[in-house]
């Protein structure tokens, strides 16, 4: 018997989805998921900057998830094809499209709305963020010039190490570019929080998504500053749980490094911060009320050009920062040595773009 027209047209396109590319990586041909990418589908254009990372990957997996992205963009410089291939046949709406390299970074980036970077080195047990500076600041420069050029209207959430140096870094770049926008550029400090909220649950003994804990300043050591005296429910600590609690969350990320030895830093639970924040940010853009945050911006809170605090996102990005509200003795100290270091690497990711 002669097939239908219909049944031999379905036959054909199941066939060809059995010959890669079976997903749209950049350069390959127009396909229906295309056109629907192209007909522009409610919801947000996100890309991940760093994709096939070990945060990039993860992160991709929960922003195919997220029902506010219609489309996602995965870029890397190396493995995104399999990383693209792999994503796209979860049966969710997000359109995935990869790209690979340098030369595809402006199809990557031209109309997103949000671009997530998690690009760059990680630590090795025995280094400090910093010592990221030296590999991680040109692969941002070279990747916000990038944002400046293609997407200049997007919010940036920036996770690359040092988030302290990086985000100036990016700042510096997009002034150079004239697309600075002080509301645009996020610094990713989602983690520090997650970890205060599980560590602070363990201790009261409750489950960590009734708590908040506000965590400040910036996101390296002690820069990383709780709030345990505003944490929410409100509640006291001894004087020896309040320091093991600010300890265990400023080294949070060390105890991962330390952990994975030598296997790299944290990357599930970063990547599910990201997907936490990322949301957060398109809820905001997209008009919810109440969207508050902290996140590393800039910022008139301290004498500091930038400093990581609760934020209030909205449409265009960040619409209000809260001051710190009142403060601890012990905060008060912890607040002075975090500002001491801060300036420091502030200074370190402006002179990197100013001195270049
Ligand atoms: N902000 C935070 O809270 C936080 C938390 C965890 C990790 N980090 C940082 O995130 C970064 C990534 O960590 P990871 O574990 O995913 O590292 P990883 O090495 O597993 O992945 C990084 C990815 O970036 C890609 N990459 C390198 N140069 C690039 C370029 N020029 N353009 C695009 N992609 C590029 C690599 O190919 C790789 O796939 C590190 O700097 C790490 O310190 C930040
Ligand atoms: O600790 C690291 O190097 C990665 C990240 O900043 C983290 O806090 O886990």
């Amino acid at each position: 018997m002669q097939p239908n027209h219909e049944a031999s047209q379905r036959i054909a396109r199941i066939s060809a989805h059995l010959h890669p590319p079976s997903f749209q990586m950049e350069g390959s041909s127009l396909n229906r998921e295309n056109c629907r990418a192209k007909g522009g589908a409610p919801g947000f254009k996100v890309a991940i900057l760093g994709a096939a990372g070990g945060i990039g990957q993860p992160l991709a997996m929960l922003m195919k998830m997220n029902p506010l992205v219609s489309l996602l963009h995965l870029y890397d410089v190396v493995n995104s094809p399999g990383v693209t291939a792999d994503i796209s046949h979860m049966d969710t709406g997000a359109v995935v499209r990869g790209f690979l390299g340098q030369p595809q970074l402006e199809n990557a980036l031209t109309g997103m709305d949000l671009v997530i970077i998690p690009a760059g080195v990680p630590r090795k047990p025995g280094m400090t963020r910093d010592d990221l500076f030296k590999i991680n600041a040109g692969i941002v420069r070279t990747l916000c010039e990038g944002v400046a050029k293609f997407c200049p209207s997007a919010v940036v959430n920036l996770i690359s190490n040092p988030v302290n140096s990086t985000v100036p870094i990016a700042a510096e770049v997009f002034k150079k570019a004239g697309t600075y926008d002080t509301k645009r550029l996020l610094g990713v400090t989602t983690l520090d929080v997650v970890r205060a909220n599980t560590f602070v649950a363990e201790v009261l003994g409750i489950d960590p998504r009734e708590v908040d804990v506000p965590v400040v300043g910036g996101h390296a050591g002690v820069t990383i500053l709780p709030l345990l005296s505003q944490v929410k429910p409100p509640c006291t600590f001894t004087a020896e749980e309040l320091s093991n609690l600010t300890t265990r969350i400023q080294n949070g990320g060390t105890e991962v490094v330390e952990a994975k030895a030598g296997a790299g830093s944290a990357t599930l639970s970063m990547a599910f911060a990201a997907a936490k924040f990322a949301d957060a940010c398109m809820r905001a853009l997209r008009g919810d009320a109440g969207v508050v945050e902290c996140a590393f911006v800039a910022s008139q809170v301290t004498e500091l050009p930038f400093f990581a605090s609760k934020v209030r996102l909205g449409r265009r990005g960040v619409d209000e920062i809260f001051p710190l509200g009142p403060l601890s003795e012990f905060e008060r100290v912890g607040l002075e040595k975090a500002k001491k270091e801060l300036k420091e690497s502030i200074h370190k990711g402006v002179s990197f773009i100013r001195n270049a």
